[in-house]
């Protein structure tokens, strides 16, 4: 096997969307936490990271806290991100997703993370009130054509973290698109120095 890529990946989204759980449950190959596992997950409060591979990228998974106090850690991150995983609850009331919209689109113009890949997980399908991709999409004003997602390479899919259902899929497809953009730079990079030669 080649070389696994690194990525900086940081988990965002506000208190009880799921970031944790979904980091766990990555760590556990995508398969179901047991109960005691999920019982165990705590409030993060400070931040750490933890690592698991998924074809041939190693996504080095920052779990922030999404308590509204505590959200100002984030930006010092920023600069290192190459990924974004930004968690939703899709059962979460429409007050709190109107929250959840706005810090979704200031990190959408962001430029400290214009160059990252962006996925939206809409975590919670379990549960009876939660919100299918369509409407989700919808209530984090995600339709029109935003200037910060014209550029990006950015998805948005469903998931949830309690049975691992969704969640191997959208690794595969973070994978997938973080090899393209290395590819991409590593091209660049030869391309450059090819010219440099010629000079
Ligand atoms: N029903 C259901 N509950 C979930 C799911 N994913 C996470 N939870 C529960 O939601 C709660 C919050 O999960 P966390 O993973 O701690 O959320 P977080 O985003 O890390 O929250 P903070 O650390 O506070 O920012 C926990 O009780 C989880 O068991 C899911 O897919 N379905
Ligand atoms: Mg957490």
């Amino acid at each position: 096997m080649g070389n696994v890529i690194p990525v900086n990946t940081l988990f965002l989204g506000i208190d009880g969307a799921g970031k944790t759980t979904i980091i766990n449950t990555g760590m556990n190959k995508f398969k179901q936490l047991k109960q005691e596992q999920i019982d165990a997950i705590q409030p993060t409060l400070g931040h750490d990271s933890k690592r698991f591979t998924v074809e041939g990228v190693e996504f080095i998974s920052w779990d922030f806290p999404g308590k509204e106090q505590l959200r100002s850690t984030w930006t010092s991150y920023y600069k290192h991100a190459q990924v974004i995983v930004f968690v939703v609850d899709s059962s979460d009331s429409d007050e709190r997703l109107e929250e959840v919209k706005e810090i979704l689109h200031s990190i959408i113009q962001n430029v400290q993370l214009r160059e990252c890949l962006l996925l939206i997980l809409g975590n919670k399908q379990d549960l009876n009130s939660t919100r299918n991709l369509d409407k989700l999409k919808d209530t984090l004003g995600l339709g029109g054509n935003l200037s910060g997602l014209r550029d990006r390479t950015w998805k948005i899919l469903t998931c949830t973290a309690k049975t691992g259902d969704g969640l191997e899929d959208a690794f595969k497809w973070l994978s997938t698109e973080t090899m393209k953009a290395y590819k991409k730079r590593e091209s660049k990079k030869k391309e450059e120095k090819k010219e440099e030669t010629k000079k």
